[in-house]
């Protein structure tokens, strides 16, 4: 029998790189399983944001700069499928794609990788700390008003070595990006999402495909894990209501919950997973705007079982209190959209 090679799109920065692979690996595992006929190639694409290395982003065009051209490339035919980190997506794709499979989400928080092995209580008074994210940098200077914190860009391998030679005591990366290249060692404490709310999306990945592609939505939905699509999609819908093309300081961070407002614990049984649908979880969502310098931190928090509904609640809530005067402000690209 012929096979089909599903040509996989990606950037060429080393987590993009990794992380392509690793879900062709989790593919390739798919195919074996279910006795599907398909190989898989990948196909490096430059992107806009790629090229445009010391630019503020939001002056270019924003985050939509590193799947523009992958997306353009799926719609034209040359590549038929791209792993996306979820928190770099748009909350809307074109006309004609769609997120086929979105895998099970890894941690979503926000890890300290301070020099001398401290959590974020324990830095020093006037610690200088690295981070380029509009969201992390509102959420660290409403808790830690004394912290100084300086703009630090590049790929994630960049800001690690910059730690070390540009006088940081510690920087902020995403945990997700961290497991995902096997550095998680470096990580020296973690950032509740108390203190920091994640970026939209964090710590999942999105598989996006087009919308006509039947043998490929096929293939990527025995991938997909329900509760990631469910939470990650109540968390886009919120971003979605309040996006508006603005960039300041959002977060959101959406898990399930049993009746009695419990975390439904991880099973970690893959197997297991989806049995557990129904009326008896529902979605916790904690959303959030700030102002750059942090003096305003609006949250509001709510459960619903519907994620559009729960995402446009929370979000609707925001701009009662005053989040649409927020989003507003004019700042730089709200999630260290240059850093993959
Ligand atoms: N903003 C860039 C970006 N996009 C995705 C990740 C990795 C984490 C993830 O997949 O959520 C990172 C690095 C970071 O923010 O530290």
């Amino acid at each position: 029998m012929t096979k089909r090679t599903i040509v996989v799109g990606t950037r060429q920065s080393q987590l993009a790189l990794t992380q392509t692979g690793q879900v062709i690996d989790h593919l390739k595992a798919i195919c074996q399983a279910n006795s599907l006929p398909f190989d898989f190639e990948i196909r490096k694409i430059v992107t806009k944001g790629d090229r445009i290395l010391d630019v503020t982003l939001s002056k270019v065009g924003g985050k939509g700069l590193f799947v523009k051209e992958i997306e353009q490339a799926m719609l034209d035919g040359e590549i038929d499928l791209a792993v996306h980190s979820m928190k770099d997506m748009p909350s809307e794709l074109p006309q004609g794609l769609i997120n086929g499979a979105v895998p099970r989400r890894v941690d979503p928080r926000d890890a300290l990788i301070s020099k001398s092995g401290l959590s974020l209580d324990e830095l020093p008074q006037g610690a200088k700390v690295g981070t380029s994210s509009l969201r992390r940098s509102s959420q660290l200077r409403a808790y830690r008003p004394d912290l100084i914190l300086e703009p630090i860009r590049g790929n994630i391998d960049s800001r690690l070595r910059k730690l070390e030679t540009e006088g940081f005591d510690a920087i902020i990366l995403a945990a997700a990006g961290l497991y995902r290249m096997g550095w998680e060692d470096r990580i020296t404490a973690y950032l509740p999402t108390e203190v920091c709310l994640p970026a939209v999306g964090q710590g999942a990945l999105g598989i996006e495909c087009r919308e006509n592609d039947a043998e490929v939505r096929q293939l990527l939905s025995l991938y997909n894990d329900p509760d990631t699509a469910l939470t990650v999609a109540a968390e886009r819908r919120f971003l979605r209501v309040l996006n508006g093309g603005c960039q300041v300081p959002i977060g959101a961070y959406a898990t399930l919950v049993d009746l009695n407002g419990e975390n439904v614990k991880d099973k970690g049984d893959q197997a297991d997973r989806g049995n557990t649908e129904g009326s008896s979880r529902r979605i916790a969502l904690t959303g959030m705007v700030g102002s750059a310098d942090g003096l305003t931190i609006l949250k509001e928090s709510g459960a619903g079982e519907d994620p559009v509904a729960l995402g446009e609640q929370i979000a609707g809530r925001l701009i009662l209190r005053g989040a649409d005067e927020l989003l507003k402000e004019v700042g730089s690209d709200q999630d260290d959209g240059k850093s993959r």
